[in-house]
């Protein structure tokens, strides 16, 4: 069964399931694959080896089967193949001649991916960003290993704090005290995102589809959940907990870098606890709010000299704002690391949201006294010490931490 939406031009949803090599995606994956929520889904896998055994896993085929990526990963070696996979599925060609789009993609990545370079792919993308709409990015965690492989895998901690949701698996396997004390650690790198144990999961609704915007906003949950509550900023240690056994704590810090690019793992020791190119730079969330209207230029020239400035240190961004222009109607922004995607206006502000600007930054890395500056002065909440708007555009030397490349 082919979906009439793509045909309407009506995006198609994107579902990017990750999470830590062996955490169980494809369990869950297969478990949920035969649900009506899932029944115009592509499935597309990814896996790190040649021999490509997860499509062979994955029982219940949809109506464009499973399509394996293989021989690479999708956040370096194979993103191209991904874009191009992405671009036949939305336009009923390639691979699945004759067809007509599906209503949905599930893209499985590897274990060791880091999925900000495979959302910025899509979202940079001129035919992409605009067939597809980012449902959400669902986070599978092993309770058996979680502690040590967070403490241990910037991977895992990157997938964590994108994560729309996260899906606790293995619960069965360990005591009450391992999962609280694996909640608490997940919780530290991502403290917004619902946490489902998959031993309770029984649909596909709310696990793997229906974790954007829209659907919030359609099962009357507001803004709130999308965003994420509670909507606390500060530093979120990367690692276990500081009492952690030793093997479970987070490397000492290496040379700054955060944002760079994965270019191919096979040149990473992953398992000699030696990962060249993650550094391990805090993961911190960042809350800025105002209630005060801001024009739309401002807001404009705030994300672009955000991204510019430290968007290789944003791995996720998502916001509502109060437009000077027109209050009655939110715009909504969301972001992976320097892409944008098309902002969007809602109807109306959702019953029971308030009313102000609210936006969301995850980032790695990430100076907040430099984010906080920045928005203050285009929003017009200047601290006493820093540079307003008319400085900073005249001068982006006057942010504190923005530096001009000569
Ligand atoms: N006890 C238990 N085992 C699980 C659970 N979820 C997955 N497993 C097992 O964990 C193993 C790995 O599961 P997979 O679904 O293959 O994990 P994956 O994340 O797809 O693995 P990769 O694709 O290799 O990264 C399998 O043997 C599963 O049966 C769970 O909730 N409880």
């Amino acid at each position: 069964m082919a979906s009439d939406d793509g045909a309407r031009g009506v995006p198609i949803r994107l579902t990017l399931l990750t999470g830590f090599l062996g955490a169980g995606k494809t369990t869950l994956l297969n478990r949920l694959i035969g649900d009506p929520a899932l029944g115009d889904a592509a499935v597309v896998v990814n896996e790190f080896g040649e021999a490509a055994i997860d499509p062979l896993l994955i029982e219940a085929v949809s109506s464009d089967g499973v399509i394996s990526l293989s021989n690479g990963c999708l956040c370096c070696t194979v993103r191209g193949e991904l874009v191009d996979t992405l671009a036949d599925l939305a336009a009923g060609a390639g691979a699945t001649e004759g067809r007509r789009p599906p209503a949905r993609v599930l893209v499985e990545t590897t274990g060791l991916a880091d999925p900000g370079p495979i959302l910025s792919a899509i979202m940079a993308h001129p035919f992409l960003s605009h067939a597809y709409a980012l449902d959400g990015v669902v986070t599978v965690v092993d309770a058996a290993h979680g502690l040590a492989t967070l403490a241990a895998h910037e991977e895992s901690r990157r997938q964590i704090a994108v994560a729309d949701r996260i899906v606790l698996t293995k619960a069965d396997l360990v005591s009450a005290d391992a999962v609280a004390s694996l909640h608490a650690a997940v919780r530290r790198i991502n403290p917004r995102a619902p946490i489902v144990d998959a031993a309770t999961v029984t649909g596909a609704e709310g696990v793997l589809v229906g974790c954007g915007l829209a659907d919030s906003l359609s099962r009357g949950e507001g803004l709130s959940n999308w965003l994420g509550e509670p909507l606390r900023s500060g530093p979120l240690p990367g690692g276990a907990p500081r009492n952690a056994p030793r093997d479970q704590q987070a490397c000492p810090s290496e040379a700054d870098g955060a944002g760079d690019d994965c270019s191919d793992h096979a040149g990473h020791r992953h398992h000699g606890h030696d990962h060249d190119h993650f550094r391990h730079d805090a993961i911190r969330s960042i809350s800025l709010e105002t209630d005060r209207p801001v024009p739309f230029d401002a807001i404009a020239s705030f994300l672009e000299i955000l991204t510019e400035t430290a968007g290789g240190k944003i791995l996720r961004m998502k916001g509502v704002v109060l437009l000077a222009e027109n209050p009655a109607r939110p715009l909504v922004i969301h972001g992976v690391q320097g892409f944008m995607h098309p902002p969007a206006q809602l109807p109306a502000w959702p019953r029971g949201a308030a009313a102000k600007t609210l936006i969301v930054l995850i980032g790695s890395g990430l100076d907040e006294r430099y984010a906080r500056d920045l928005f203050g002065a285009f929003t017009g909440g200047i601290a006493p010490d820093a540079a307003d708007r008319a400085a900073i555009e005249a001068n982006p030397l006057a942010v504190p931490g923005h530096r001009f490349e000569a």
